[in-house]
């Protein structure tokens, strides 16, 4: 790591314990506090987490905001039945053209909540504890030079307390080191869990699909600057793991990611498009199928150009 970098790292990084809810509830004052939990198909899970921010942060957290992302299971009933303000993602913003993935459903939150500080969490975790969103509005609601914290963790994997984040040890933190060494301290730079304050949240444009979260990085440091961005140790966390034929998708798409930011930062000549299909192969009898998976990804523009006018 860069020896300034190392530096960040050692000032910027907190762990949860270092935030517990009394000096959270003192520094909070007026601030106001949204939770957003993306939702494509969780109904296993969002429902407890929405009862734990509920029961554990009562005071710190404002409003907690479900977009249920086109769900094809019930996840918006048990979310609203959990008590979460529930949004399709589709009603918002009805008059724009609908475009896909997590990156949207984020996006899109941002006109639906209120919050002086938005906070993101998965809503596919298991065995969810409040301290994953606590100890992200730590270094926020203390200081106020900070605009943006993410988390990290240990990612258990199988059964095995570690060895999960495929994506982001063999696509995301290879592709930081290489071009944005400045990003290399964030320990896990694809996780879903972060906070930011809206008025650097609403500055920044969001990459659709799986995109988002390293454009946010990227984008919020170009927008920032390093010493704004800080990370929380959350300490383990668990998710419901896709296939790895599912993650050959996600790791094209933070592919994408790079690229459009590689381009915009005049490393790459706009005159190469990458392809945006993905070819992947089963083997069935006699041979194999091919499975061609549409991996492109958009981007919306920061969210204050829809509401003020340039
Ligand atoms: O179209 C979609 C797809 C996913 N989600 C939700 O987004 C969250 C994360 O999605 P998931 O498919 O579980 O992603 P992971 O495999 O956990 O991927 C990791 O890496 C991704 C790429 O950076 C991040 O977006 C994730 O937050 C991070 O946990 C979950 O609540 C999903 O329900 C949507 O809202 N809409
Ligand atoms: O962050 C990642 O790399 C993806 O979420 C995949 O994580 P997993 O390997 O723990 O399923």
């Amino acid at each position: 790591m860069l020896p300034d970098v190392r530096k960040w790292w050692h000032r910027r990084t907190s762990c949860a314990a270092d935030w517990p809810l009394s000096d959270l509830l003192a520094a909070k004052g007026d601030t106001t506090v949204s939770v957003v939990l993306p939702a494509r198909d969780e109904r296993e899970t969002v429902g407890e987490i929405v009862q734990v921010i509920r029961r554990e942060l009562d005071g710190v957290v404002d409003e907690i905001v479900v977009i249920d992302s086109c769900s094809e299971d019930d996840t918006a009933r048990v979310a609203a039945q959990a008590g979460a303000a529930v949004h399709a993602q589709t009603d918002i913003l009805p008059e724009l053209a609908p475009m896909e993935g997590k990156g949207e459903a984020l996006w899109k939150s941002l006109a639906v909540t209120s919050g002086d500080v938005v906070a993101f969490a998965d809503a596919d975790i298991r065995h969810f504890r409040a301290s994953l969103v606590a100890g992200l509005l730590g270094p926020l609601l203390t200081d106020p030079t900070v605009v943006y914290a993410k988390g990290c963790y240990d990612r258990p994997l199988n059964g095995a307390p570690t060895g999960g984040g495929r994506v982001t040890e063999l696509v995301a933190r290879p592709l930081i080191n290489l071009h944005w060494p400045e990003l290399a301290g964030f320990m896990q730079p694809l996780a879903g869990e972060y906070a930011g304050r809206r008025s650097a949240l609403e500055r920044v444009p969001f990459l659709t699909g799986y995109g988002v979260e390293l454009g946010l990085l990227i984008d919020l440091l170009d927008l920032a600057g390093l010493d704004a961005l800080a990370q929380v140790d959350l300490g383990s966390r668990e998710h419901a793991p896709q296939s790895t034929e599912a993650l050959g998708g996600m790791a094209a798409q933070i592919m994408l990611a790079a690229w459009s930011r590689l381009q915009r930062q005049g490393k790459i000549e706009a005159r190469h498009v990458p392809s945006v299909e993905l070819a992947q192969f089963r083997r069935c009898e006699g041979g194999h199928d091919v499975l061609t998976r549409q991996v492109g990804i958009d981007e919306r523009p920061p969210m204050l150009t829809l509401t003020t006018p340039t």
